[in-house]
């Protein structure tokens, strides 16, 4: 039997959390290959020490069969995780061609309610899955990734189809000792995760305040913002759990103090953000639908036309 292939695009908090896992127990395995697709100088410090996790207490070491640039270098492969940001994601997926056949399954776990079918546009005949993760973690240098939260869960999956595909992908996660989930129903976690990250990253970027601060200080806006948000996903004709405006900000609550959503840290660091898909987003479909989100209008009106205060 040939070794099954899998690649991760981004060896950021997310691909090197998930990716490190994934190379540290599958190093030297006659069953199963990881490859990095990395750049500058995290690439360069992968390569010569090493991925280094810290997760709890524990800090692993991680080294792929193969980190590189250059997907080429790798060829088609079985499973290809992308875990970069979405504002380069169309650039990304073309970049990754070399590394796509026509079997390849390929696992967005991006933050963002559209992503699967962002890249299904740009592959048309290929096998896109959808997927979404519930952690908090940071590339804090090149080559060095930490998990600041306990939470640690992964859900992946394509509604009714390649069931035993999925099974085969979950094993292999599970050996590696990460959490997911293969629900019936991948579209409900997406747009869950959507309405926690959306809410989330844009009150905590707004104000520039962690998550535990904005609950304190903020709860009445960040709750306007779910109901806003619950309108408009109700009116695209998705259900969500009745409750989702407060369980949603409840399960955040769980987070360790400090904790703050990636977006924010964007904007503290003064890089690129996500806010086109997790706040543009709703306004966008607001305006389609016909709707009124006034609190995500004026927050993204804050966020996208002053200088951020750093
Ligand atoms: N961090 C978190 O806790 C969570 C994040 N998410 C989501 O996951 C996604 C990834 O976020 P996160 O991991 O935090 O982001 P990071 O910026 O930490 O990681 C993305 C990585 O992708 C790399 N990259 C981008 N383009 C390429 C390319 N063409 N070739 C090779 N590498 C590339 C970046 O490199 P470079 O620095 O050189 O650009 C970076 O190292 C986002 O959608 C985010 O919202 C979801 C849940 C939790
Ligand atoms: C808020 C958090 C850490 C929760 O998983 C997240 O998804 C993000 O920052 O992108």
């Amino acid at each position: 039997m040939s070794k099954v292939k899998i690649a991760i695009s981004g060896i950021g908090a997310v691909g090197g959390y998930y990716g490190g896992l994934l190379a540290a127990y599958y190093q030297n395995s006659e069953n199963v290959d990881i490859f990095f697709i990395s750049r500058g100088e995290n690439l360069q410090v992968i390569r010569k020490d090493g991925l280094e996790i810290k997760k709890s207490f524990k800090k692993i070491n991680a080294r792929p069969t193969l980190a590189t640039d250059d997907p080429a270098e790798i060829g088609p492969v079985d499973y290809l995780f992308c875990c970069t940001k979405s504002y380069d994601l169309e650039d990304n997926i073309r970049s990754l061609a070399p590394a796509i056949g026509p079997d390849t399954v390929i696992i967005p776990l991006l933050n963002g309610a559209n992503i699967s079918e962002r890249i299904q546009q740009v592959l048309p005949g290929n096998k896109v899955w959808k997927g979404c993760v519930y952690i908090g973690s940071r590339l804090v240098a090149p080559g060095y990734v930490q998990k600041f939260t306990l939470k640690d869960r992964l859900f992946f999956g394509l509604n009714g189809k390649d069931k035993e595909k999925q099974a085969e992908l979950q094993k292999i996660l599970s050996s590696a000792r990460i959490l997911s989930t293969n629900p019936d129903d991948i579209d409900f976690e997406i747009w869950k995760k959507f309405f926690m990250i959306s809410t989330a990253a844009t009150v905590t970027s707004y104000f520039n305040e962690t998550i535990n601060e904005v609950i304190d200080k903020h709860i009445d806006l960040f709750i306007t913002l779910g109901y806003e948000l619950q309108s408009v996903i109700e009116a695209k004709g998705i259900k969500l759990p009745e409750d989702i405006v407060f369980s949603s900000i409840k399960s955040q609550q769980m987070m360790p103090n400090g904790s703050t959503t990636s977006m924010h840290s964007d904007f503290r660091r003064g890089s690129k953000t996500e806010i086109e898909t997790l706040t543009g987003y709703v306004i966008r479909e607001a305006e389609a639908l016909g709707l009124e989100v006034p609190t995500y209008q004026f927050m993204y009106k804050g966020l996208t036309q002053f200088p951020y205060p750093r």
